[in-house]
């Protein structure tokens, strides 16, 4: 059967992998797929890499519109990343009637809105199962196969480079900067790697999920982002003297004013699946109403196991492409027209439960004074740890959990506590979750 040919622009890490993926896997490839998958076309910067990885089995340029103007290709993939010359692209193939595969979480949760409508009306397919997770085929899960469900709340380690700082952090006490350098020469971080540690790649990815999940459009700009930069080395211990791992976490939820979006560093304890999830490995959960909780878990980032989302979209493109888009599973998971504009509630209404820690006088009276300002604002406590004074120091540290309450809540009572002659400095406040 006549093959179906895939411009490939972009053959970096996993563009790279992609080509030797379905090289490798050609076979068996085609025959699920029911004709051969083709990359013909490589657009690539650096066109001595691109002539290196195609060993001359495909035609480079080093011009990427040429490839989306060129009327042989069927599929676009987009590997290239960011939002600048990437969207240019991506709409143009879309103009041009071409199918799109892409990994590009940021150009999505951006400009999604903009392009999956533009897609819509054009009547072609853009896929994106490498854009969450990596090689997780949580966007296929979210879609299809939770569809009975009304997704309640979801939350997940969505960023391999931080979940391999942390990890090699607490179990190696490896400096931050070491491991962050040691996730880039792995392929795991971004062009820009401020956006994994910052929060920012999770929050491309939680802005996706919630998109699909709750049938809202992309809201990005609202999503409350808090990286690992700030996370201090004494927190991860104290949590885990508290049975607690801390993730850095995104999640989406559904509360009846409008839906949580927030990426932020979390306790969850130990004995959680979740929390026991290492290095550059992703793992997401998803409660639905139906199904109950379950569990996503496998590689989210590096070159193959990225490709082989990429493959598994270029696959579902190719069996999909003749059929009439009114049967195609929508972008978003809901129809276009069925999709909701609820909001997305600031980081101050979000309800949760804290981990605070504080630097106090050690002498008598001090724990009364800070647990008295925390009941008179209803919040109660779970655990607390309250270290002795070290020879030769008056100050000590405390620390508490907290049950749940509304952020605006706690953020009150913590001014309070900061506001007490005896407690020093500033409280460090992280969020927790049961899970
Ligand atoms: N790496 C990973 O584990 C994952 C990445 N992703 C996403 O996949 C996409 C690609 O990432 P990755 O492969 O890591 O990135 P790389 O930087 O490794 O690859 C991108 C490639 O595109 C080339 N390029 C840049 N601009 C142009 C242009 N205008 N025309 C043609 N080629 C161009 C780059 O060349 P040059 O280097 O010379 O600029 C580079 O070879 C991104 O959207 C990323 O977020 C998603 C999941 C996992
Ligand atoms: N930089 C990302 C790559 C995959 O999306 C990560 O570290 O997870
Ligand atoms: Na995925």
């Amino acid at each position: 059967m006549k093959p179906i040919n895939v411009g490939l622009l972009g053959i970096g890490t996993v563009g790279g992998g992609t080509f030797t993926v379905l090289k490798r896997n050609a076979e068996e490839i085609t025959r699920r797929a029911g004709r051969p998958i083709c990359i013909t076309a490589v657009a690539d910067k650096n066109l001595e890499l691109a002539r290196k990885v195609t060993g001359g089995e495909a035609r480079v340029t080093d011009d990427a519109f040429a490839v989306v103007a060129d009327p042989e290709i069927d599929i676009v993939v987009e590997l290239i990343g960011g939002y600048g010359v990437a969207k240019e692209l991506v709409l143009k193939a879309i103009e041009n009637g071409k199918h799109v595969v892409t990994a590009n979480k940021a150009l999505l949760a951006v400009h999604g809105n903009e392009i999956f409508a533009a897609a819509q009306s054009r009547g072609v397919m853009v896929a994106f199962e490498a854009a969450v997770a990596g090689g997780i085929p949580i966007i296929k899960a979210l879609r299809e196969g939770l569809t009975a469900n009304r997704i309640e709340w979801l939350a997940g380690i969505i960023n391999g480079t931080t979940n391999f700082i942390l990890s090699e952090m607490r179990d190696k006490g490896l400096p931050f900067a070491e491991v962050l350098k040691e996730a880039q020469a792995l392929g795991y971080a971004e062009a820009d790697p401020t956006f994994d540690i910052e929060g920012v790649d999770a929050a491309h990815k939680a802005t996706i999920m919630s998109a699909i999940a709750f049938g809202i459009p992309m809201q990005f700009d609202k999503a409350y982002v808090e990286g690992i930069t700030r996370l201090d080395s004494v927190d991860i211990t104290y949590a885990e003297q508290l049975g607690y791992r801390i993730k850095l976490l995104g999640i989406a939820r559904r509360r009846e004013q409008g839906v949580e979006l927030r990426v932020h560093p979390t306790l969850i304890p130990a004995k959680r699946l979740i929390a026991n999830v290492e290095g550059a490995m992703n793992a997401v959960l998803v409660q639905g109403d139906a199904v109950g909780a379950t569990l996503y878990y496998g590689k989210g980032a590096g070159a193959e196991p990225t490709a082989s989302a990429v493959i598994a979209d270029l696959v579902d493109v190719t069996r999909l492409h003749t059929s009439d888009p009114e049967h195609r599973v929508p972008h978003l998971a809901f129809q276009p027209g069925q999709v909701r504009d609820v909001p997305v509630l600031p980081i101050e209404d979000v309800i949760t439960s804290y981990y605070l820690r504080m630097r106090v006088e050690d002498r008598p009276g001090v724990l009364a004074d800070i647990t008295r300002i925390l009941a008179d604002s209803g919040i109660s406590i779970e655990a607390l740890i309250q270290k002795e004074a070290a020879e030769g120091e008056s100050q000590t540290d405390i620390i508490m959990l907290t049950h749940r309450t509304v952020e605006r809540n706690a953020n009150a009572a913590i001014a309070k506590i900061e506001a007490l002659a005896v407690v020093d400095g500033k409280v460090t406040k992280l969020r927790m979750e049961g899970l």
